[in-house]
């Protein structure tokens, strides 16, 4: 399907911010040079290609999950919506979230899946989804469910040993067994209707909302903004490589170690644009009872951080993971929007001035 192809080529001349390329054979086997250099990208950008994942496979079926759920008519997909109350889980239809403080409206609809819902499977643990999602629980969205987690936790074990917590601290916090915000996206977005809306964002600027991010995609469109500048550039989409990112949770529980940076998607670039551009993600977001607070008490280079830090309020939020990630839906759905305080509201970690 065109959109789901690497075709037309992502161009040459445009502003491309290059990656780290962390081997996750690698990095499973404990390789140091590996280790170093996913640290290195964790510190400095927060973004990092992973390739030898393993989940092509599963990418796929996802990706054909998510086209057959966005076939559906838009009255059907709507059953499932995920409200203004600040839920996740379900439909969201394109033009419901605001990409800025003036209110303009994002164009991409998505379907999310919770992994607990996926794990739990026929039984339901926070919402019904549509017949296209039920169909393929099973066999699509379970298993990359378990490939994502298996990745995801695999990344964290690795970070906990770096910023010297004890053994198991990111994981706990993590606790499969627990319910919380990580889920499964699938996103569409059209090709985008006025010709001039070369930069205008289809997701606005935003850091994730939970720890990793593991994002697949096809053509360009995503874009992260450079630390130190206000420039955006994008990210080039290669085969065969997820591109990796950290969130606020992780950028908090580090006491800012680990960064979690600004970024949004526009209109694929050159030929790109008259394509469907089409994404998926799972999102590892820590579990829904777990405050979101600095670790000082288990590591002393977290403790150091957090004493430099020239402003130290985030890393004591006082929300839990589920008001962390509530707050940050809810104030972003356009129905909510009262001015430009709301989408202050929604906003993360992004407002620290060292991420500005
Ligand atoms: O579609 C993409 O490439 C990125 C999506 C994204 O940033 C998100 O859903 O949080
Ligand atoms: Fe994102």
């Amino acid at each position: 399907m065109p959109g789901l192809t690497t075709s037309p080529p992502f161009p040459d001349n445009v502003p491309t911010h290059p990656l780290l390329v962390a081997d996750y054979s690698l990095l499973k086997a404990g390789d140091e040079a590996e280790i170093a250099k996913l640290w290195k990208a964790a510190t400095e950008l927060g973004f990092w290609y992973l390739k030898n994942h393993g989940a092509d496979e599963e990418v796929k079926a996802m990706f054909d999950m998510g086209a057959e759920t966005m076939a559906l008519p838009l009255d059907e997909k709507m059953k499932f919506e995920q409200g203004d109350e600040g839920m996740s889980f379900g439909y969201k239809a394109a033009g419901a979230n605001a990409t800025d403080e003036k209110g303009n409206l994002d164009t991409v609809e998505f379907i999310n899946i919770s992994k607990d819902d996926a794990l739990a499977w026929p039984s339901t643990v926070h919402r019904t989804y549509p017949s296209t999602v039920n169909a393929r629980m099973e066999n699509t969205i379970k298993t990359f469910v378990q490939k994502s987690l298996e990745v995801n936790n695999t990344l964290l074990a690795i970070f906990n040993d770096m910023l010297g917590l004890p053994k198991g601290t990111l994981l706990k916090v993590h606790a499969r067994e627990e319910n919380s915000g990580s889920e499964a996206r699938c996103i569409k977005n059209p090709p985008p209707t006025d010709p001039a809306a070369e930069t205008k964002a289809a997701l606005g600027a935003h850091t994730d909302f939970g720890s990793l991010s593991f994002l697949h995609n096809r053509l360009g469109g995503l874009q992260v903004m450079v630390p130190g500048t206000e420039e955006w550039q994008y990210i080039k989409p290669i085969p065969g490589h997820a591109v990796c990112n950290l969130g606020d949770a992780m950028a908090i529980f580090s006491g800012g170690i680990l960064r979690s940076n600004l970024h949004r998607v526009v209109p694929p670039p050159g030929e790109q644009r008259k394509f469907e551009r089409w994404s998926l993600v799972f999102f590892t977001r820590p579990g829904n009872s777990v405050v979101l607070e600095a670790l000082t008490n288990e590591s002393l280079m977290i403790a150091e951080a957090v004493s430099e830090a020239p402003d130290t309020g985030i890393y004591r939020s006082g929300q839990t993971a589920s008001q962390w990630f509530a707050r940050r839906i809810k104030y972003q759905r356009i129905k909510n929007q009262k001015g430009p305080e709301t989408w202050r509201a929604s906003r993360g970690t992004e407002h620290r001035p060292e991420a500005a």
